[in-house]
């Protein structure tokens, strides 16, 4: 070989051997690029499978040692191994998280009364669950849009709820309302029925019920009650009726029949009196043929005797006939006259009973002064009047102030006590021509014919002050018993309805200005 030859093989060799280094510098690089890839992969994968884990730690451990490649081949055959069967397992917990979100988002489809835009919203959403996914990253928007329905629907959820327990108490509250308004109004309807005797102690007793907080069942044997006992004191009434109405019939009956002897007793008198008459005019006629026909004085005298004889006994015949008339008359009199004066008797009872009927049926059972059914009449006649004459007529409602604590710190006896004592009060301090009545409860409504607001104002304020310093001590302690009043007077576009509810919402004033008041509202 030349010294030429050797120098081109010696560049050529030295050229071979740069661009090996170079190849062996570029493969190095590219080991430890793999190497770093590899580690840094091993460890995103870490916390997936222990033995996966403990394998690829061990892979790491040999990269970072530059270990022979060779060494590493049985290792990387296992974690390849490892790794299959960690795709295997993958693609079964993706399918079973799709069944899962499925179900879910199913379940939540059942649920009631879903708004419509949430019901299209999570319809499109499972829509792109069912679409196969190859990993489980491609299910996590749709399992936090699942996650918000469901927190969506738990809001609804609650929020249904909450209102249904509101409306569940209001329904309670609406309930408790009705009971109380019930036994409101039975109790004015009881003060506007009379009842007697045993009845009536029922009715008492009831009516102590109604005043308290009574549960439904209490308040529908109440009302059976209070409708057996109307039927019953209605069925009463209508017997003592009918028993007026018998004695009225035997009364008119025995008339009929004395009456009835009095004219027959009378035909058969006057048909004996005929004939007493047609033998006076016999005899009359006789006696004329005899004077006609007489021949002498003496046998005409005789004749005319004897004619005179028979005539006068006729004629007495005839007076015993009339008096005997006359007595059947007189007696047939008498008879009636008795029976009317029993009658007349009974009529003075029955109207008596009426009227006593018609005053208590006026009368609340519990003050003794006039109920509402009165009062409705009474304010009936006072418009009218007031109508016709023009004179100052004022209206006042009164209302006994904190009722309702007397009665629950001192029982209902108690109440109906101070129900009784203020209105006996109240009562004491009118005048003849003013009137009171129990509207109900504790409210009572005032009628002053007459009478100027102002001057009505200030009596109504004596009043209320006269109430408030009536020492009641009930149980051993003291009680302040106070009222508050509304008061008005007509004007001239009023109804008595619009008075009213002048004066009761003035009352409404006073109770809120704290109580104890006299408000006037023209
Ligand atoms: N003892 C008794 N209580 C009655 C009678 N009638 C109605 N009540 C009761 O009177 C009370 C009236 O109470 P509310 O209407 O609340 O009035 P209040 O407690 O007086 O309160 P204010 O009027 O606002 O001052 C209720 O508890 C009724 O049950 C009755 O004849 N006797």
């Amino acid at each position: 070989m030349s010294d030429e030859q050797l120098d081109l093989l010696k560049k050529k060799l030295v050229v071979s051997v740069k661009s090996r280094q170079k190849l062996e510098r570029t493969y190095e690089q590219q080991f430890s690029t793999l190497t770093d890839f590899i580690l840094r992969l091993s460890n995103v994968c870490k916390g997936i499978d222990i033995e996966l884990d403990n394998k690829l730690g061990k892979l790491r451990t040999f990269l970072s040692k530059n270990t022979d490649i060779d060494k590493l081949s049985p290792l990387i055959n296992e974690l390849t191994e490892l790794l299959k069967q960690h795709e295997t397992r993958i693609t079964l917990n993706l399918k079973q998280a799709q069944t899962a979100l499925l179900g879910a988002g199913k379940k939540l489809q059942k649920v009631k009364g879903l708004p419509d835009n949430l019901r299209r919203e999570l319809r499109s959403t499972l829509k792109g669950v069912e679409v196969p996914q190859d990993s489980i990253i491609h299910l996590l928007p749709s399992l936090e849009k699942l996650v918000d329905f469901y927190q969506e629907v738990l809001a609804l959820k609650a929020e249904l709820e909450s209102n249904n327990t509101a409306s569940n108490d209001s329904a309670g509250l609406d309930t408790d309302n009705l009971q109380k308004e019930v036994a409101a109004e039975l109790l004015n309807i009881l003060s506007n029925i009379a009842f007697s005797g045993n009845s009536a102690e029922k009715i008492d007793v009831i009516r102590n019920t109604l005043a308290q907080p009574v549960q439904a069942q209490t308040l529908v044997d109440s009302c059976v009650e209070i409708i057996r006992l109307v039927i019953e004191s209605i069925t009463e009434e209508r017997q003592s009726a009918q028993n007026f109405l018998f004695s009225l019939n035997d009364a008119l009956s025995s008339v009929h029949t004395a009456v009835s002897t009095s004219i027959s007793g009378s035909k058969e008198i006057s048909s004996s009196k005929q004939k007493i008459n047609d033998k006076l005019k016999q005899e009359l006629a006789g006696m004329s043929k005899e004077v006609a026909k007489a021949t002498s004085l003496d046998g005409l005298k005789k004749e005319i005797n004897r004619s005179i004889g028979d005539i006068v006994s006729a004629l007495n015949q005839k007076e015993e006939l009339e008096a005997e008339e006359h007595q059947l008359l007189i007696d047939s009199l008498s008879e009636m006259e008795v029976r009317l004066k029993d009658l007349e008797v009974e009529a003075e009872e029955y109207k008596k009973k009426l009227s006593e009927q018609r005053f208590k049926s006026l009368q609340d059972a519990l003050t003794k002064l006039p109920n509402r059914a009165s009062l409705d009449e009474r304010m009936e006649l006072e418009y009218r009047r007031w109508m016709r004459y023009n004179h100052d007529l004022c209206l006042a409602v009164a209302d006994i102030d904190h009722f309702k604590k007397i009665n629950d710190s001192l029982g209902h006896s108690v109440g109906d006590r101070v129900l009784q004592i203020v209105a006996q009060s109240l009562q004491k301090t009118l005048r003849e021509t003013d009137y009171i009545a129990r509207y109900g409860g504790e409210e009572f409504v005032l009628i002053f014919p007459e009478s100027n607001l102002k001057s009505i104002e200030k009596r109504l304020n004596t009043i209320r002050q006269h109430i408030e310093s009536i020492p009641f001590k009930f149980k051993h302690s003291d009680l302040k018993v106070t009222i508050s009043m509304g008061v008005t007077q007509f004007k001239a576009i009023d109804q008595p309805q619009s008075a009213f509810d002048r004066a009761d919402q003035a009352l409404y004033e006073a109770k809120h200005a704290g109580r104890n008041k006299v408000i006037v509202k023209r």
